[in-house]
């Protein structure tokens, strides 16, 4: 059965002239991992900021399923950037944020789910990385929330310390129910993680729903084609299907009539590496937030 865990209602919130949040509607359910995508400055940070008291907005509500006096006994908040005492332990920090919230956890254990047990008497400036952001994961959850926020959940993190927060966010949420809402730069990441999408564009709400279906409204049944063609004499045939050249020299092509430009492109034009895709979450946001390459394959606003 769906449980709505928190509602959001007209949320809008103003920096003096500037609306970083324009009129927010939407609701979280039980159990969900909801990600927030936007260009810099779309508001997704306002956007968690004013959900969780940092912020108080200047219009509209954000009701949660509990009693919002004790809302930090039942939420964990991350943010962009976490500090922590550099004399610090990895044990010193863990146990000081149990007693903190009067966790009862066992410490261990969790260091092993969040593959940091090794760390566990190494200093937390010595730390790479992905095992600080996941230490962060791990005290934001010490009090077992039933909702956390992450904030720009893997910034500066490589492709392989990335994954593994992955592993660990997707473990938490389908073992312990944990409903996650999180905000990132990385589309992909969004993409693996999220159950639902909500695409800001300069503090509106552009888009929200599935990723499937967002790719699958967006795309409008388009299909991405990729190829070199063989002799670059050829290239003025390619004039009519609006190809715009990628950086690497290839051609790109989209069109909802793939067969019938595949079959063209071969008899008539002489192409090889040739690649055919389905637009990806990063094509439908970039072109619901106005964005789209150009001929030269450069990303401009529409
Ligand atoms: N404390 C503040 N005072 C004044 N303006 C602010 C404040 N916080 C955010 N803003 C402005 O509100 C808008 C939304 O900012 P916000 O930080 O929410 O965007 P963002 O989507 O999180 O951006 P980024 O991806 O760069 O972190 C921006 O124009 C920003 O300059």
């Amino acid at each position: 059965m769906i449980k709505e865990m928190i509602k959001v209602r007209g949320l809008t919130k103003r920096f003096k002239d500037k609306v970083a949040l324009d009129n927010i509607s939407f609701d979280v359910n039980m159990g969900e991992i909801i990600g927030i995508v936007g260009h810099n400055g779309a508001g997704k940070s306002t956007l968690i900021n004013s959900m969780v008291d940092i912020y108080k907005p200047d219009a509209g509500a954000v009701e949660f399923v509990f009693d919002h006096k004790s809302l930090y006994d039942h939420i964990g908040v991350q943010m962009q950037k976490s500090f922590y005492e550099s004399k610090a332990k990895v044990i010193d920090l863990c146990k000081l944020y149990k007693k903190l919230t009067n966790s009862d956890v066992d410490i261990d254990l969790m260091l092993e789910e969040y593959e940091l047990i090794e760390e566990k008497n190494n200093y937390v400036k010595f730390l790479s990385g992905g095992k600080a952001q996941r230490l962060s994961i791990l005290l934001t959850l010490i009090h077992q929330p039933e909702v956390v926020f992450l904030d720009e959940l893997t910034s500066g993190l490589d492709p392989v310390a990335r994954r593994k927060v992955w592993e660990v966010l997707k473990e938490i949420n389908q073992k312990k129910n944990v409903t996650i809402i999180l905000t990132s730069h990385f589309l992909d990441e969004i993409e693996y993680l999220a159950d639902r999408i909500i695409i800001l564009d300069k503090g509106k709400m552009a888009y929200m729903g599935g990723v499937s279906a967002a790719i699958e409204q967006y795309s409008n049944g388009e299909k991405i084609i990729e190829f070199q063609i063989k002799d670059d004499k050829a290239s003025f045939k390619l004039m009519k299907y609006n190809a715009i050249t990628l950086t690497d020299g290839r051609y790109q092509i989209r069109t909802r009539e793939e067969e019938k430009v595949l079959t063209e492109l071969i008899n008539e034009v002489g192409i090889n590496n040739l690649v055919v895709k389905s637009p990806t979450l990063e094509d439908v946001f970039l072109r619901i937030a106005g964005y789209k390459l150009d001929e030269e394959g450069r990303i401009v606003h529409e």
